[in-house]
């Protein structure tokens, strides 16, 4: 009990094992509180750190895991270029608030010999689920470990990855799994571009044609806005904003419902338009919400 006092005063604990991690929980439980857990693969910018101070308001123990997941990552995919830094996330990390951060080996959460995946099916069927085939079904899995091995009682996830926060809420809801699933609005640039760890890869021309993303978003905002109803002309005008700039192309672009995540034909209700372009080698996602209710389109974050 006195160690944990003493912890929440110094630096942020660094694990790297489950059983570490299960014990450092087990401490906060034993004196009732509450945890918060925001799970990353790491290389930490502002959207990462808005998760953490989120956190840090709404538990007495915030915990972050930082694990590039491979069984997310498809073959061809940039799992060994993905950016890390431990020593860098750690600064930043204890800065936002972070009690503990849990960064276990590949083997650690995998062994030799490991054999079950989880499986949402439908949600991941479309969108980033369809061009990154087992992408969600490795999200869905290691998230899984991470709320066994943590038992929080909040879980922090962006909207920048609008679609695993659906797929994550699905998966909560089915196996029971005692955790408030919180979902932070997507932060940006100040010119509009979503913080993302692979913004990184870009140079500086691919950093400007990058900016196509939140245009075309605002595009097909502004054109729901003035009253246009057909998704596919919105589409079509998203994707028109994304090819003019240089260097790009278009993966998908989706006028979807907010809520199943089934294409649009009419714009109604709960609208989620969503993005992934590649920027030369880069693939970069985004996405907007927006009520259209009584025929008016509000924007929405939720
Ligand atoms: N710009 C952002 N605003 C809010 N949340 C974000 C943002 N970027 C990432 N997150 C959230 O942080 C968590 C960890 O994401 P992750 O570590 O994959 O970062 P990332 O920057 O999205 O990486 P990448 O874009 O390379 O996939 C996820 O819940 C994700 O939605
Ligand atoms: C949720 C997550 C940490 C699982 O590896 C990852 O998909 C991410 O960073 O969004
Ligand atoms: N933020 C989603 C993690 C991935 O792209 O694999």
């Amino acid at each position: 009990m006195i160690e944990l006092q003493a912890k929440e005063m110094t630096v942020l604990e660094l694990m790297t094992t489950i059983a570490a991690a299960r014990k450092f929980v087990a401490a906060a439980r034993q004196q009732g509180k509450s945890i918060g857990l925001v799970p990353t693969m790491g290389y930490l910018h502002e959207g990462h750190l808005t998760l953490a101070r989120t956190a840090r308001e709404q538990n007495d123990v915030v915990m972050m895991s930082i694990f590039v997941n491979p069984t997310q990552f498809g073959p061809g995919e940039d799992l060994e270029r993905y950016p890390r830094d431990l020593e860098r996330d750690r600064k930043l990390a204890a800065g936002a608030g972070v009690d503990a951060i849990f960064a276990p080996a590949v083997a650690e959460m995998y062994p030799p010999g490991y054999a079950t995946y989880v499986q949402v099916e439908g949600l991941t069927e479309v969108l980033c689920g369809a061009s990154r085939p087992g992408h969600f079904r490795g999200v869905a899995t290691v998230v899984s470990k991470l709320f066994n091995i943590v038992q929080p009682d909040r879980a922090y996830f962006g909207l920048k990855d609008y679609q695993q926060a659906v797929v994550i809420k699905r998966l909560v809801r089915d196996l029971n799994f005692p955790v408030d699933i919180i979902t932070v609005p997507t932060v940006r640039e100040p010119d509009g571009l979503a913080m993302s760890s692979r913004n990184k890869y870009l140079d500086p021309d691919q950093r400007r044609s990058a900016l196509a993303l939140y245009r075309a978003l605002n595009l097909g905002a502004e054109l729901i806005r003035s009253g246009e109803r057909r998704a596919a002309v919105v589409r079509e005008a998203m994707a028109g904003e994304i090819l003019a700039r240089p260097g790009t192309r278009v993966d998908y672009v989706a006028v979807n419902d907010a809520e199943t995540l089934a294409p649009l034909e009419e714009i109604k209700g709960r609208v989620l338009l969503a993005l992934a372009v590649w920027v030369g080698n880069t693939r970069l996602i985004d996405n907007l919400t927006l009520e259209v209710k009584d025929d008016v389109a509000h924007h929405d974050e939720k």
